[in-house]
């Protein structure tokens, strides 16, 4: 049984993550320091507890374990946060990224898949956004994704580290079964916050800004499930694997199909409305930094990895997302 190392396992993404490899017949270890993961989405797997900035307890972990791939989740990941304490950003996603890779150089492990993201083009020039994007971040959560796509090219040419960055476009939904989904504390991401305003966990929805170029004035985003991110991972290791990757590779990983900020509160209103739910909208102002529009080209990820999504109906993400947020709400979980 091949063992894979996901770090930030306790996440969102990650732990969907663990529980897709392990029901495909690998052996997970998880390394997660908590810091805005829980213990109890880290079910499919080993959990190993601790920091990435440990380098002794990444040398014990790579000593007493084969691992065939690492899978490396773990960043701190607020846009916002990251303008006013781009420090914690860059030594987080960049310096204990370094600390990871060097322990696996060290310890002769090649294959490595790395969470990038949209964030890494910054103003898009044209959209649907392709892998020939120039990629010019325009906040220091971007810039350190960057970097480390930019270190594993070199690594992958001085070492010999094979390596995938996958640049999520807006990850969302929940798995199908229930078991997993989105806990950020705080959340700052529009599908689940307009489920909490539904549950009555939040008081209303903020529309941030109705004025921007786009056909309702909201913002358009490209929402992909997090099992298909998660599916595109596998295809990805597989490869890795088998050696058909080699030197640093990125995909784009999107539906490449925009939603409004409008149409997706029309989309979960109508889900909620099932159950006899409602919810509130408010206008606000724009978020600073908020592109009118970031769409997806995945034809790279299609073509050379086989990807498909799975999940790409908006309503089909929005009812995963709602059980899961009724899930949350229910008074044995508050
Ligand atoms: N959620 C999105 O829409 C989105 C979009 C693009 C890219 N990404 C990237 O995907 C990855 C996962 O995102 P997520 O939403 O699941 O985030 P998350 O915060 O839910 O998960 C990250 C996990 O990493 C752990 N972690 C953070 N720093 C660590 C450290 N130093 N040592 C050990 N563990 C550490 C956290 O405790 C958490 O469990 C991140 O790298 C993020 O930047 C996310
Ligand atoms: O209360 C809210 C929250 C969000 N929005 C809007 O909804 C859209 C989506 O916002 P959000 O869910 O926060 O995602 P993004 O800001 O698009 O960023 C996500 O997607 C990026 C890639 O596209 C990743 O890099 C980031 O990590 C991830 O948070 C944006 O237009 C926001 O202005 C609102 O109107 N009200």
């Amino acid at each position: 049984m091949q063992q894979i190392l996901i770090i930030g396992g306790a996440g969102y993404i990650g732990s969907h993550m663990a529980k897709q490899l392990a029901n495909n017949g690998y052996r997970v270890t998880i390394l997660d320091n908590l810091s805005t993961g829980h213990k109890q989405l880290a079910q499919y797997g080993k959990l190993v507890v601790g920091d990435l900035a440990d380098t002794n307890l990444l040398e014990n972990l790579f000593s007493n374990n084969t691992f065939s791939g690492v899978m490396h989740f773990a960043a701190s990941s607020l846009v916002g946060e990251s303008m006013v304490e781009p420090a914690k950003y860059y030594r987080n996603n960049v310096a204990n990224t370094l600390n990871l890779l060097d322990v696996m150089v060290r310890h002769g492990v090649k294959n490595f898949i790395f969470s990038s993201t949209a964030a890494t083009f910054g103003e898009p020039e044209y959209t649907p956004i392709d892998e020939r994007h120039p990629q010019n971040p325009i906040n220091p959560y971007g810039a350190s994704k960057l970097m480390v796509e930019r270190i594993l090219q070199d690594y992958a040419s001085a070492y010999g580290l094979n390596s995938v960055c996958l640049r999520y476009f807006n990850a969302c939904g929940a798995d199908p079964a229930g078991e997993l989904g989105e806990c950020h504390e705080p959340e700052t991401h529009l599908i689940p916050l307009v489920l909490q305003a539904a549950s009555g966990r939040r008081e209303c929805i903020k529309v941030f800004g109705r004025d921007y170029a786009t056909d309702d004035g909201t913002c358009v985003r490209d929402y992909i499930h997090v099992e298909d991110l998660c599916s595109a991972h596998g295809l990805a290791l597989q490869q890795l694997l088998s050696q058909h990757i080699q030197g640093a590779q990125a995909y784009n990983l999107g539906n490449g199909l925009g939603f409004s900020v409008q149409q997706i509160i029309d989309a979960a209103i109508k889900v909620v409305a099932e159950q006899g739910y409602q919810l509130k909208v408010e206008e606000a102002e724009r978020r600073a930094g908020d592109p009118a529009v970031l769409v997806a080209d995945a034809t790279r990820a299609k073509t050379e990895l086989g990807w498909q999504p799975k999940f790409d109906s908006i309503d089909t993400i929005i009812r995963h997302a709602w059980q899961w947020e009724l899930k949350q709400a229910s008074p044995r979980n508050r």
